[in-house]
């Protein structure tokens, strides 16, 4: 298993229920911080890392492990903001740092209603939400001192995640170099 290579910059996942605001929030950090933006939906449609199509939740079933092939290498480069709806999968020394976008649920519900998820897709989507899934699937995937919780509701929670996290990089940046 490959390390980090020397005086690689750290890698961060970006994790939480969709629509609650992850791609806006990578977007502005890869640009920010001069990262690069691994949006893990995006790369398994563009390269067919997909086992099947749920037909009753309507989305793919992601084959977790071409598109860990895919990233091993990228990973090990550092620099990479990795964005994806789930985080339990993905080997826990690939990341210095894990991020959980949450969303009030009215909001939540408002974006997934814009983005025309059938009934069951939403319904399940903010279960996840109310309940804090993700919030524990990371603490359970993940030491808890590397993991944080951001909120993703307004361009004011985004400018101050954005802080939150330009303030962590050059202190896990040292320590990973020390
Ligand atoms: N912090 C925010 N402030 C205002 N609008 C936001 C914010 N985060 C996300 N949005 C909007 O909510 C919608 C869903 O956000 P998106 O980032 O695509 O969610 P996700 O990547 O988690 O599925 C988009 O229309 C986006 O512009």
């Amino acid at each position: 298993m490959s390390e980090l290579d020397a005086d690689a910059k750290p890698n961060i996942l970006i994790t939480g229920t969709p629509g609650a605001g992850k791609s806006y929030l990578c977007e502005r950090l890869a640009e920010q911080l001069n990262f690069d933006w691994l949006d893990c939906s995006k790369i398994a449609k563009e390269h067919d890392y997909i086992e099947e199509h749920d037909e009753e939740y309507d989305c793919p079933i992601l084959d977790e492990d071409k598109l860990m092939d895919h990233l091993e290498p990228l990973m090990q480069k550092g620099g990479n903001i990795v964005e994806y709806h789930g985080c339990d999968f993905f080997p826990e020394r690939w990341f210095q740092a894990v991020f959980v976008v949450t969303c009030p649920n009215k909001t939540l519900y408002d974006r997934l209603k814009e983005r025309n998820y059938n009934e069951k897709k939403l319904s399940s989507n903010i279960e996840c939400e109310i309940f804090g899934s993700i919030l524990e699937e990371a603490r359970e995937s993940y030491k808890a001192d590397i993991v944080h919780e951001l909120c993703g509701e307004t361009a004011a929670d985004a400018a101050k995640s954005l802080k939150t996290v330009k303030q962590w990089y050059p202190n896990i940046y040292n320590k990973l170099h020390a």
